[in-house]
């Protein structure tokens, strides 16, 4: 026997939410898909291809033909190259909040991150629970999957920290894979996570909210273990 467990985590940029994600798919060899890195390969190919982020029309059609591919936990790919990093720098996130409330994007993103959690992938092996019934999901992060693409998951997180605490993580985080732009400061990102948490919140199409049966977890004082495992344990509680 064999049961589906589908897991939402939504919350703010940088509170935590891909690095649990991550971690809690592997702990439970369930699959792993990271909702943001798709926002983030949409606008990568804008600004290659020189697409201006506000000519609604084109960015659709960016979306729709881009080829977004997870080959593996934590990697991403973009019309058959690696982008892991690529998608990564503050040139992104910057570019970001017109393609992620593009309602054509958003509707593309939509069906595919359905399809993906949907696809009960082989390699998603899951956990055997009491010895008998065989758990297998997916774990999928952003900002609106509990709300919108998963309503229905069968546990709803919600991670939130404080903007300090997020700012200065995602500082070490781009300086530690020099991925820091010139002259880069923790208040410039601060002021970054600011504002796109604010355009998340407030766009008309899937906005930023916690959903209603979401359980918050603050991790401002936790480890990344401490992190993982409340999430593990609110798994056991739900079988
Ligand atoms: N509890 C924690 N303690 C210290 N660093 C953390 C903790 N949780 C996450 N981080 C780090 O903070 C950064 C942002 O976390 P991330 O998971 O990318 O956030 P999100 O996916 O919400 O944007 C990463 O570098 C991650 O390793
Ligand atoms: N489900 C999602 C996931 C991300 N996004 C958008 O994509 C951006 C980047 O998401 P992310 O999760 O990679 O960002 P960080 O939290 O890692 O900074 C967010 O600020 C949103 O604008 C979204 O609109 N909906």
């Amino acid at each position: 026997m064999s049961r589906l467990f589908r897991i939402a985590i939504d919350g703010p940029a940088a509170s935590g939410k891909s690095t649990t994600a991550k971690l809690l798919a592997k702990k439970l060899g369930f699959g792993y898909i990271d909702s943001g890195a798709m926002y983030r390969a949409v606008t990568l190919k804008c600004l290659d291809q020189g697409v201006p982020i506000t000519d609604t029309q084109k960015v659709q059609d960016i979306a729709h033909h881009a080829k977004i591919r997870f080959p593996s936990l934590g990697t991403v790919e973009l019309d058959g190259k690696d982008v892991s990093t690529a998608i990564r720098t503050s040139r992104i996130v910057q570019n970001i909040s017109p393609i992620a409330s593009n309602p054509g994007v958003r509707a593309t993103l939509a069906n595919q991150q359905r399809s993906l959690a949907h696809a009960n992938d082989p390699a998603w092996s899951g956990f055997k629970h009491k010895n008998t019934e065989k758990i297998r999901g997916v774990v999928m992060d952003g900002r609106d999957i509990g709300t919108v693409i998963l309503p229905d998951a069968e546990l709803k997180v919600f991670i939130v920290a404080e903007p300090h605490v997020r700012a200065q993580r995602r500082y070490d985080e781009l300086k530690e894979k020099n991925s820091l732009a010139q002259g880069e400061t923790v208040e410039a990102i601060a002021q970054d996570l600011e504002a796109r948490d604010e355009a998340d919140r407030t766009r008309k199409v899937s906005p930023l909210k916690k959903a209603k049966d979401a359980i918050e977890l603050d991790t401002s004082h936790k480890t990344i273990d401490e992190q993982v495992s409340a999430i593990e344990k609110l798994v056991y509680d739900r079988l």
